[in-house]
């Protein structure tokens, strides 16, 4: 019923206006799914490899499409993703594009769901799985990579802990957001918004702070549940090897600095989760910061782990962070997606799934993140191809889809 009997690739656009990978995928018996492949600017060093579209396209339609056309079923999600590995045949995607096989891998599971009748979150977690809702991470003040003369530290998230439910959580995000407006207004800081929707002032980061500390306040006070806030570094970004540390505006930290300073924010703010505080080569500088604040703050690994269950035992093994975030697009397929939250789980490591800055309207990562019971999801807080996911997190909980 569910044998894959067409897969059609085309080029569209993703939120930053450029090339992405769309697949649709079609079964024997009628079922139909669409995929997108999402894109990163601040991508990790040791990621699955993005092919430009047109090439990734090229390139899947002769070696991968031949492969599962009449040959895979697409309920069977362990095959697809095989039969595209067998495909590629390298350990990064340089071969067919992560790009294109996450689309597939993502289409073929939708179009499994579709066959089976169910939403996409019960055909990937099965029926004794996906009870927990996932705590959306909204990005409200943000720079680095993502937005020119803002913040050096990438990004400010806010963290609605307290919320009753997945609903009240996003209007909450969505309400510090308008709050850090008005804060900034109020401070006579005109600010653009970066690639995730997040403001982009020309700040300092210490500044940043005490505004997201005031927002979440306030915007707690109004809602009547506790909201705190994290940050993704994007430690990879400020590491120069040249200099021997972590570039800020205002100089030059050593990696112990950089530990000191993020144990010291993470106390001054209650910080509830730091994303990549540190470079993406450095276990062992991770470690030490978990050992120091692991117990009262998730500290994750994004460019450390990328989504690689070979990075994340290595990380394991040295106690590097206490959570692994999850990307699709990074590792290449829902498959490998889903064994790395699965060592993650068997280690005592939380996973957060999660958004790229280059976005589609695509909603699957707020299924995966529900299917696998994820205790956080970032997906941004505003913008189109970001309320794609948290309205459709709405939905779930509803039983609307
Ligand atoms: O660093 C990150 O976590 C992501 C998403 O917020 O950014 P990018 O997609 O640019 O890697
Ligand atoms: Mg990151």
């Amino acid at each position: 019923m569910t044998l894959i009997t067409d897969v059609r690739l085309r080029r569209v656009l993703d939120s930053r206006g450029n090339a992405t990978v769309e697949a649709d995928v079609l079964t024997e018996s009628g079922g139909f799914g669409r995929g997108k492949a999402p894109s990163g600017a601040s991508t990790g060093e040791y990621e699955a490899i993005e092919l430009p579209a047109t090439e990734a396209i090229a390139n899947a339609r002769e070696d991968a499409i031949p492969r599962l056309v009449g040959e895979v079923h697409a309920g069977n999600q362990r095959d697809v993703d095989a039969a595209l590995h067998a495909a590629d045949g390298t350990d990064d995607f340089s071969g067919i594009g992560a790009n294109s096989a996450v689309a597939i891998s993502m289409a073929a599971a939708k179009a499994g769901a579709d066959v089976l009748g169910a939403p996409l979150y019960q055909h990937l977690g099965g029926t004794f799985r996906g009870n927990e809702y996932p705590t959306p991470l909204g990005n409200i003040i943000g720079g680095g990579e993502h937005a020119a003369d803002a913040t050096n530290i990438q990004e400010f998230l806010a963290a609605p802990v307290g919320a009753p439910s997945v609903e009240e959580a996003v209007f909450a995000n969505a309400a510090v957001h308008q709050e850090v407006h008005d804060i900034l207004a109020d401070r006579d800081l005109p600010a653009g918004k970066g690639d995730e929707g997040a403001w982009a002032p020309s700040v300092s980061d210490d500044e940043a702070f005490e505004i997201m500390d005031e927002a979440v306040e306030t915007v707690a006070d109004d809602f009547g549940f506790a909201i705190a806030f994290g940050l993704d570094v994007a430690g990879a970004e400020l590491y120069d090897a040249d200099e021997d540390g972590y570039v800020y505006d205002d100089g030059v930290k050593s990696t112990a600095e950089q530990i000191d300073y993020i144990a010291e924010k993470v106390e001054e703010y209650d910080l509830v989760y730091v994303e990549d505080p540190l470079d993406e080569n450095d276990y062992e500088a991770f470690a030490d910061l978990t050992d120091r604040v692991g117990d009262q703050t998730l500290v994750c690994g994004d460019d450390l782990f990328v989504t690689n269950v070979e990075r994340l035992q290595a990380g394991i093994s040295a106690g590097a962070g206490n959570s692994i975030l999850i990307k699709p697009n990074q590792i290449g397929t829902l498959t490998d997606a889903v064994d790395a939250i699965e060592l993650a789980t068997e280690s005592g490591y939380e996973s957060v799934v999660s958004h790229r800055s280059g976005e589609t309207e695509d909603t699957t990562i707020a299924h995966l993140a529900v299917a696998t019971d994820a205790p956080f999801i970032k997906t941004g807080a505003v913008g189109g191809e970001r309320t794609a996911k948290l309205n459709e997190l709405i939905r779930i909980e509803d039983n609307a889809v």
